[in-house]
């Protein structure tokens, strides 16, 4: 298999979460075999958050040593701690809270409720990743879930807008979010690149635009998505509204 983008096509929503749920299990009880421990990058988002609760909901979720693996985020809301719009309080309550993950391996951003400015937030989070580097500016990314907006951002990388063009930092801060909070945080776009395997999850039709035009080779500068390419795989899933624009030869599986 090469690592040209695969688009897999799904009935709707909730067959789409239940399919990565499922992939998600079966690679990282692979990976656990092979290796001492996994880093996963979660996404916010109203799909990466059914993904992560079809995990839950999964009878094989208990295949997986929990206490092996390593959670961060590719961005985060800059909200108090626990404010039900914060990426991780949602990924909390969708599985984190339910699996043996051990909270040391839990990575979330700083909260702008805590000491740190935004600024001191993206710098905090830098410093965590090299830390779990081993020499390097970050751990190697096994698996790195990304949502997509219907302008096609990607974490907090926003079209028109600065943080998508950094390539010389692991993490930025965002101000002026087009899409509310207006202050974010957010892996860069080669960090996400780096990471082995990229997960898109993408569903219903306001996404079909965004996904046409970055498949059809649109500016990562105008629809961020469009630049978006893992080490070794990168996966579309998507409902079949979402897929509505995708150019049929693009299209790997249809469900
Ligand atoms: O604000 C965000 O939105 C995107 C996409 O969310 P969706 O609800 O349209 O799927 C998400 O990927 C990102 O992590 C989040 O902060």
């Amino acid at each position: 298999m090469t690592n040209a983008r695969r688009v897999l096509v799904h009935a709707d929503k909730q067959s789409l979460a239940g399919s990565l749920a499922a992939r998600f299990i079966t690679k990282v009880v692979d990976l656990l075999d092979a290796q001492h421990d996994v880093n996963v990058v979660l996404t916010g988002g109203s799909v990466g958050t059914a993904v992560l609760e079809a995990i839950n909901e999964s009878s094989a979720r208990d295949s997986i040593d929990w206490s092996r693996v390593n959670l961060w985020w590719g961005d985060e809301r800059w909200l108090p701690a626990g404010d039900p719009e914060r990426n991780e309080t949602q990924a909390r309550a969708a599985l984190i809270d339910h699996v043996g993950v051990i909270e040391s391996n839990v990575h979330p951003f700083a909260s702008s409720d805590g000491p740190l400015t935004l600024d001191g937030a993206a710098e905090e989070y830098a410093t965590e990743l090299s830390v779990a580097a081993d020499g390097g500016a970050h751990p190697r990314f096994d698996i790195t879930f990304l949502g997509v907006g219907p302008d096609g951002h990607v974490a907090s990388l926003f079209p028109d807008h600065p943080g998508i063009q950094v390539t010389d930092a692991t993490v930025v801060s965002v101000r002026n979010s087009p899409k509310p909070p207006p202050e974010r945080l957010s892996l860069t776009l080669p960090v996400l690149n780096r990471s082995d395997r990229i997960w898109l999850a993408l569903a219903g039709s306001d996404k079909a635009s965004a996904l046409g035009l970055a498949l059809a080779g649109a500016s990562t500068w105008e629809v961020p998505v469009a630049g978006i390419e893992g080490r070794l795989r990168t996966v579309f899933f998507v409902d079949r509204d979402a897929a509505a624009e995708v150019p049929g030869e693009l299209i790997a599986v249809e469900y």
